[in-house]
């Protein structure tokens, strides 16, 4: 086992979901946002898509660090939904979030979260990814224009956050609830023990 100081991670991610869900962790973390580019110009798999941004974030956030700043596992993560082999990123405006939530309503769609950790001193990498099935309940067009006109579906891939009032339009979920909320917990876990970190 390494030291604690060894031990520590660095989230790359603006996003406050991810923010709170690292901290459950209870291991020291510091915060590095990246400003990775999540553009593709190739045609690939959602499974592809999410590894690939994922490991681009952490390894982003690897090159802006500072030398004495180079220890400690580096995490990058990325969320898609996809339904009917479209992949739904977040929504650009209220349209498209419409859009989305109008394809979804009523069916079960796929969310897709890929993890990818970088030993920010070794450049050491592993990446994976997770997939949970999520049903989403049919509603109406005034209802979706409700939930838009919430909020929340602003920042999130596929238009919609089961972690808050979202919750109420979706009827299951088969996989990890973590994956759908955007950092899937028990597949990180499981990456981290690569640098012999143990949560539990
Ligand atoms: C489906 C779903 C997505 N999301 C969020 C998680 C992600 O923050 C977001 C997908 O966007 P991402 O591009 O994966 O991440 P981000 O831009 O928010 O943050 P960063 O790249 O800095 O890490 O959608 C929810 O919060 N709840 C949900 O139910």
């Amino acid at each position: 086992m390494q030291t604690k100081e060894h031990q520590r991670l660095i989230l790359a991610s603006s996003s406050p979901r991810r923010q709170e869900l690292i901290q459950s962790f209870g291991l020291p973390y510091i915060i590095r946002v990246s400003d990775a580019d999540e553009t593709v110009e190739q045609k690939i798999t959602p499974s592809e898509l999410v590894e690939l941004l994922s490991l681009r974030k952490a390894s982003t956030v690897r090159e802006m660090l500072e030398v004495q700043e180079q220890h400690g596992i580096i995490i990058g993560s990325d969320t898609v939904v996809v339904y009917n082999e479209e992949i739904l990123g977040k929504p650009v405006d209220e349209q498209d979030a419409f859009r989305m939530l109008k394809g979804l309503q009523g069916d079960v769609h796929q969310v897709y979260s890929g993890v990818a950790c970088v030993d920010a001193a070794t450049g050491q990498q592993v990446i994976s990814h997770s997939v949970t099935h999520v049903r989403m309940k049919s509603m109406t067009d005034e209802q979706i224009l409700r939930y838009i006109a919430t909020g929340e579906p602003k920042d999130k891939a596929g238009s919609y956050a089961i972690q808050g009032i979202g919750a109420t339009i979706i009827s299951g979920i088969e996989g990890d609830y973590f994956t759908v909320v955007g950092l899937p917990l028990s597949l990180l876990s499981d990456l981290l023990l690569t640098f012999d970190i143990q949560v539990l």
